[in-house]
């Protein structure tokens, strides 16, 4: 009873996950705190009765956080939150990790992806995304999983994930910055000796719109040890700071980049132009082997002239250097009230300013949650930084952290409110950068197509149907025929993707193709469909009458009664999908 009630919970949770993911929201998870030695100096006497020791907000369930508690002199505080996930302060380092782990499939996919931590200084920000004290351990990836913090495990994840695929040729580099005082710091950059300083850089506008660093240092790394090793460089020069509520108070906003770049291929053009099959995040080399031209560990900096006229993946970074995806794991700075962590002088107007920024990003956020035609992203550098994450079209992850603590009780309400008004955000659903013909049909890319293309809305679902069937977890992998990619999931093939410049005219369109309006509706549209033998309807009569068969023009829309009304499908005539006979 209790294992059927888990998991309808879970596919309660999932289905949530995809509706949120439909509406372009942004995801917000929550994660409580134990109550932790350094505590038991802040229990108020309101807490004394809580059924853990100074604790007064609960995961009351995996959906749900309870503040509850009474301040002297104040009314009763009773609230609850929902959010698309609460970790109990019980909750492992691995179980907030394998929620988020999905987003970097996503990312080898071609999407930004913005995983960000945020709460009040001492709840647990630093210890989420890093793990405790990174910067004492270089070897992370390597060693005991049992405290790593999201970072080291995505770093991990990510580099599993391409040499799972070793006919993919990417290269991974990676730039640390913090955003501390207002100001932006490579914390990667090095001086005349070579000895890695802090310079300060500044946020431009590329040709697209948008938004890079000038003058960054982004490093090539071509394993997950290699990336936190620079990672633990880079957080030895962090800003800290000891408060009297966190003796290890982090000073600055800490954003580390991941980008996945298409690496320069020794091949011959005429040889990659030959080749009919490759996605973009199949050309150049292997991650593990460095590319030609390129040593182990190259620096690459993102040019600071012109801005406007040079995009971020030319000039720098030679042909094949295109941006394929970026990945961006924040730690924010933690809010606090200043009468409570007992800073003075300098430490006081970190203080200040932190708030400020972190003000700034709830603005932006609920500007967006409001829909103004003006989002103040330009307030505070964080926020200009962000925009493209804020705003964009990133999958943005954002992990509420709280103290359960009495003391703190003010503090964790604001990051609750704050997680709930990012909740509220709607954005357009997250646009892949690869080019459309060279979409890879999987999970997150049926949906955008969904929500792109009503009249075939239906069939797409019913595509995606399958796709999930085959579980959340299965990675479709891609083949060439003559000219489609097939996309295969756990062996039944879903459906067909149509390759840039492959529209010879008497060849049958494949269903996508007709999905995506490539093909028009008209004449043998549905026979071509057939024709395909990857969709099909399984019963006789086949086709539904030619009178009652739409007939548009490429790219025209139709509502899908005007599809289903007119034509009484026979029985049992679901679209089917075919298992594919093609070896792959
Ligand atoms: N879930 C947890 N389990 C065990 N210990 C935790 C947990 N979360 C945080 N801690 C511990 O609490 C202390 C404060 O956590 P952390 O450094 O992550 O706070 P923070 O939010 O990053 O603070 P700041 O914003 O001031 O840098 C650390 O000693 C950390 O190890």
């Amino acid at each position: 009873m209790t294992e059927r009630y888990q998991q309808e919970r879970r596919e309660r949770r999932r289905l949530h996950n995809t509706l949120v993911e439909l509406r372009g929201n942004i995801r917000v998870h929550c994660r409580l705190r134990p109550v932790l030695p350094f505590d038991d100096e802040f229990r108020g006497p309101g807490s004394q009765n809580s059924p853990v020791s100074g604790a007064v907000a609960h995961a009351v369930d995996d959906e749900t956080i309870l503040v509850e508690c009474s301040p002297p002199g104040h009314p009763l505080i009773n609230k609850t939150y929902t959010f698309e996930r609460v970790y109990g302060p019980a909750e492992s380092q691995r179980a907030v990790f394998e929620d988020v782990c999905p987003l970097l499939t996503s990312f080898l996919d071609g999407y930004n992806v913005c995983i960000m931590a945020y709460g009040q200084t001492g709840s647990g920000k630093s210890f989420t995304m890093l793990g405790p004290r990174p910067e004492q351990d270089l070897a992370l990836p390597s060693g005991p999983h049992g405290h790593l913090g999201i970072i080291p495990r995505a770093a991990g994840e990510v580099f599993r994930l391409i040499a799972e695929n070793p006919s993919w040729r990417l290269e991974v580099d990676v730039s640390v910055v913090e955003v501390y005082n207002n100001d932006i710091f490579d914390l990667l950059a090095k001086d005349g000796c070579a000895v890695v300083s802090r310079a300060k850089r500044q946020v431009l506008t590329t040709t697209e719109g948008k938004k890079e660093v000038s003058g960054l240092t982004r490093e090539s790394v071509h394993s997950a040890v290699e990336l936190m090793t620079l990672v633990a460089a880079a957080l030895r020069l962090r800003a800290k700071q000891a408060t009297a509520v966190h003796a290890d108070s982090s000073r600055s906003h800490l954003v580390i980049t991941v980008t996945l770049t298409a690496a320069a291929s020794s091949r011959s053009t005429a040889d990659r132009q030959s080749d009919q099959s490759p996605p973009a995040e199949l050309r150049g080399p292997t991650p593990q082997r460095p590319a030609p031209g390129r040593r182990p560990g190259a620096t690459r900096t993102v040019s600071s002239v012109s801005p406007r006229t040079r995009g971020l993946g030319q000039g720098s970074q030679g042909p094949g250097g295109q941006v394929l995806s970026k990945l961006q794991l924040v730690d924010l700075a933690g809010s606090e009230c200043a009468g409570v962590s007992g800073v003075t002088g300098s430490a006081l107007r970190e203080t200040s300013l932190i708030n400020r920024s972190l003000a700034a990003l709830a603005d932006v956020l609920g500007a967006l949650s409001e829909g103004r035609g003006h989002i103040p992203y330009r307030n505070s550098t964080l926020t200009h930084f962000l925009q493209d994450a804020l705003g964009g079209d990133a999958k943005l992850q954002v992990i509420v952290c709280v103290s359960p603590c009495q003391k703190h009780v003010a503090e964790t309400l604001q990051s609750l409110g704050f997680g709930a008004r990012a909740r509220q955000v709607e954005r357009g659903c997250p646009a892949p950068r690869k080019p459309r013909s060279e979409w890879t049909l999987r999970h997150w890319d049926v949906k955008a197509l969904i929500s792109k293309n009503t009249m075939k809305s239906w069939i797409l679902a019913e595509i995606l149907c399958v796709a999930k069937r085959a579980g959340p977890q299965s990675t479709p992998r891609t083949a060439s025929t003559s000219g489609d990619k097939v996309v295969q999931a756990q062996g039944t093939s879903v459906a067909a993707v149509p390759q840039a410049g492959c529209s010879a005219p008497h060849r049958a369109p494949t269903s996508l193709e007709c999905l995506l309006g490539v093909h028009n509706w008209r004449g043998d549209s549905y026979s071509a469909w057939e024709a395909t033998g990857l969709l099909q309807f399984p019963a006789s009569p086949r086709m539904p009458p030619r009178t009652h068969r739409p007939a548009l023009g490429r790219g025209e829309d139709l509502p899908r009664r005007h599809c289903l009304l007119p034509w009484t499908p026979p029985q049992d005539s679901r679209w089917s999908l075919v298992p594919q006979t093609r070896s792959l």
